[in-house]
């Protein structure tokens, strides 16, 4: 039995995942954690979801350390924010337990960060901005007509619902970032005033409104003389 702790676990991701979770034979979720002072502090989470009683109360951030050691889980999920996130893989690698990080929205010192954490402890960790397989394939027709269309502008849209709360996506930036490994260029976030289109920018630009899920469009703009 794989067992599971999850970070976020009253978010829009946590609550999709502890039901992913109690759906699988071979996964238990032994403990779940919401940020420090929150109101359903040990309540049980199957109810606080509409899953029905797990027997899994709810912890705090600042009971993790002494949860963790109770409960001893497998693998630490972790979807919640990138400050929060960076301190709670602190925690868990040092308990050793193996991490999953779905977390977005990091400075590059906080992903040096965590990725320095991970080795200290020697734990493993899958770490990605986007987990569908979908986008995943899209990142390699991304690299693909990045490398293919060379004289091509590229520009980045995305658009989340109103409750994100780092912009760009960590999506929009990973596919800047193929962009940037395959291709001189210069990102330049968003355009306002006087800013006319340099040969080698790549702009990347954030919408946000009701409850999109996340799209993503990546923009190849030739100038028909190919
Ligand atoms: N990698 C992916 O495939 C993927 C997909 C969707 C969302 N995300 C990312 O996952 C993160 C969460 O997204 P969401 O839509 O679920 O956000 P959300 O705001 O709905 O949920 C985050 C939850 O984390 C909780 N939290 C805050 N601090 C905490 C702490 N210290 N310990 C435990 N919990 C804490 C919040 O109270 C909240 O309930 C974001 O960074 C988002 O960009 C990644
Ligand atoms: O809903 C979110 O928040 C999402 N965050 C990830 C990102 O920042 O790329 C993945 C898409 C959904």
């Amino acid at each position: 039995m794989i067992k599971v702790a999850v970070a976020g676990a009253l978010g829009r991701m946590g609550r999709e995942i502890i039901k992913a979770i109690c759906e699988q034979e071979d996964m238990k979720l032994v403990a779940g954690f919401e940020r420090k002072g929150h109101e359903d502090r040990g309540k049980d989470i199957g109810e606080l979801i509409g899953l029905g009683t797990l027997g899994v109360k709810l912890s705090t951030a600042d009971e993790m350390d002494n949860v963790l050691k109770e409960t001893k889980p497998d693998v630490f999920v972790d979807f919640t924010i990138a400050d929060a996130c960076v301190n709670n893989v602190k925690i868990a690698a040092e308990n050793k337990v193996n991490l999953v990080i779905g977390t977005t929205g990091f400075t590059e010192e906080q992903k040096k960060e965590i990725l320095e954490t991970i080795e200290k402890n020697n734990v493993a960790a899958v770490i990605s901005e986007n987990f569908a397989i979908g986008v995943n394939i899209f990142f390699k027709v991304v690299e693909f007509l990045t490398k293919y269309l060379k004289d091509y502008d590229i520009e980045i849209i995305e658009m989340h619902h109103r409750y994100k709360k780092d912009a760009p996506s960590g999506t929009a930036l990973k596919i800047a970032e193929i962009i940037k490994s395959n291709r001189d260029v210069e990102l330049v976030f968003g355009r306002y005033g006087k800013c006319e289109r340099k040969e080698n920018e790549v702009g990347v630009h954030a919408l946000r409104g009701g409850d999109v899920v996340g799209d993503h469009i990546v923009i190849f703009a030739g100038d028909g003389r190919g």
